[in-house]
C-alpha cells in the first residue's frame, strides 16, 4: 500500500515510521522535520527503536491508497485542503476529539474513516520521534456498521506489526476514546504529570469524574456508553502509556493552542451538567486566551 499521513508531528511521524517497515509511506509535514528526515531517515526512539527512511513532503503525493490524518483538530480542514488534488482511496482520521470526520467528509470525494489510537507519541528534534507507549489502532465507519476500507486498512496496520482492528462500533469507540481524552488530556495538561499520575495521584479522581462526565453525554447522544467502560479505559490507558506526556500538555510545553474545543466541549458545553468538564474547558480556555492563543 501507498500511505500518505498528513501531519507528521508527533503521532503521524511515529505511525508513518512503523508503517514503513512493510508499505511505502510519505510523510506530509513541516520543514524542518521534512528535511531531516530526507537526508538522515526517521529515528523512531523510546519504546520502539528504529531508523527507517520514509518519503517525506510538504505537499501530499498525487496518489496513495490511504491517506491518514495526523493533525491536531483544529487543522482537520486545512489537512483537507492539502489532499485536495490526491487521488486518494481512502482517508482515515486519527485524530483526537469530535467532528474531525464531518469536516473530511464534507470536503472530500473518498471515503472518511473515523480511528482511534491509543499509542503515545513526542516528536524531540528534527528527524526524531519517541514511542512512548505502545497502544492499539480501531478503524471503522464513522456511523458504525461493517467496511470494507476499514478491514483493508487494519491488515495494512496489522502486516505492519501495528496492533489494529476493524469495528463497526465506531460511534461507541470514539466517544470511549473522548472519554479518555477528556480524563487524560485535561487533567495531566493542567496538572503537568505524566499520563501515570493519574493512576493513584491526586488528580486520579478528577480524571474519573471527567471520564463519568463524558459517558452521561454520550448516553443522551444515544451511544451507550457505561460509566465504568469509561473509568477502566482511562485506567488502561493511563497505564499503558505511563510516561507519556499526553499531547495536550505537550501543547501547553510548547505555550501552543490546544485542542481543548474538539476534546473537552463537546462534553463541557453540553446541555448535561458537567462540572468537572466545564472546570477543565474554563482553565485550559483561559490559559489560551491569557497567551493570544484563541
Ligand atoms: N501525541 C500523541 O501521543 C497522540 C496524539 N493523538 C492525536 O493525534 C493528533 C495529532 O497530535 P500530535 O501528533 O501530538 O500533534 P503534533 O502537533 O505533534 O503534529 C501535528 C503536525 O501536523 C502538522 N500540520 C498541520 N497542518 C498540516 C497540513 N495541512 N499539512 C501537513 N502538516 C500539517 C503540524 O505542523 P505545525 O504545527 O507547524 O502546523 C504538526 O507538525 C491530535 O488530534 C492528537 O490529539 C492521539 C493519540 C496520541
Ligand atoms: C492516548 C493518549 C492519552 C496518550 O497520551 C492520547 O491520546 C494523547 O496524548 O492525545
Amino acid at each position: 500500500m501507498h500511505v500518505a499521513v498528513v501531519g507528521a508531528g508527533s503521532l503521524g511521524s511515529l505511525l508513518g515510521g512503523l508503517l514503513a517497515r512493510e508499505h511505502r509511506v510519505t510523510l506530509v509535514g513541516r520543514d524542518p522535520h521534512v528535511s531531516a528526515i530526507r537526508e538522515h531517515g526517521l529515528r523512531v526512539t523510546g519504546v520502539v527503536n528504529l531508523t527507517i527512511s520514509p518519503d517525506a513532503d510538504t505537499t501530499a503525493p498525487a496518489r496513495c491508497d490511504l491517506a491518514l490524518v495526523t493533525t491536531k483538530a483544529f487543522d482537520t480542514a486545512g489537512a483537507a485542503a492539502t489532499l485536495a488534488d490526491t487521488d486518494a482511496g481512502c482517508v482515515v482520521s486519527l485524530q483526537n476529539g469530535l467532528g474531525n470526520e464531518t469536516v473530511l467528509r464534507d470536503r472530500l470525494d473518498c471515503p472518511v474513516l473515523a480511528g482511534t489510537c491509543t499509542y503515545g507519541a513526542r516528536r524531540s528534534d528534527p528527524g526524531v520521534v519517541a514511542c512512548t507507549g505502545e497502544g492499539t489502532v480501531t478503524v471503522g465507519d464513522p456511523d458504525g456498521g461493517p467496511s470494507e476500507w476499514a478491514d483493508r486498512v487494519a491488515d495494512a496496520f496489522t502486516a505492519a506489526d501495528i496492533d489494529a482492528t476493524a469495528s463497526d462500533e465506531m460511534p461507541l469507540l470514539v466517544w470511549q476514546k473522548l472519554a479518555v481524552n477528556v480524563g487524560i488530556n485535561a487533567t495531566t495538561a493542567l496538572a503537568r504529570t505524566e499520563n501515570g499520575a493519574l493512576l493513584d495521584g491526586p488528580a486520579s479522581s478528577v480524571a474519573a469524574a471527567a471520564a463519568r462526565e463524558t459517558a452521561t453525554v454520550a448516553r443522551s447522544e444515544g451511544v451507550d456508553l457505561a460509566d465504568e467502560t469509561a473509568t477502566d479505559a482511562v485506567e488502561r490507558v493511563a497505564r499503558n502509556t505511563r510516561a507519556n506526556r499526553s499531547s495536550m500538555l505537550q501543547d501547553i510545553d510548547a505555550r501552543r493552542r490546544t485542542e481543548v474545543d474538539a476534546i473537552v466541549g463537546p462534553v463541557a458545553d453540553h446541555a448535561e451538567p458537567t462540572p468537572v468538564a466545564a472546570t477543565l474547558a474554563g482553565l485550559l480556555r483561559a490559559w489560551e486566551a491569557e497567551r493570544g492563543l484563541r
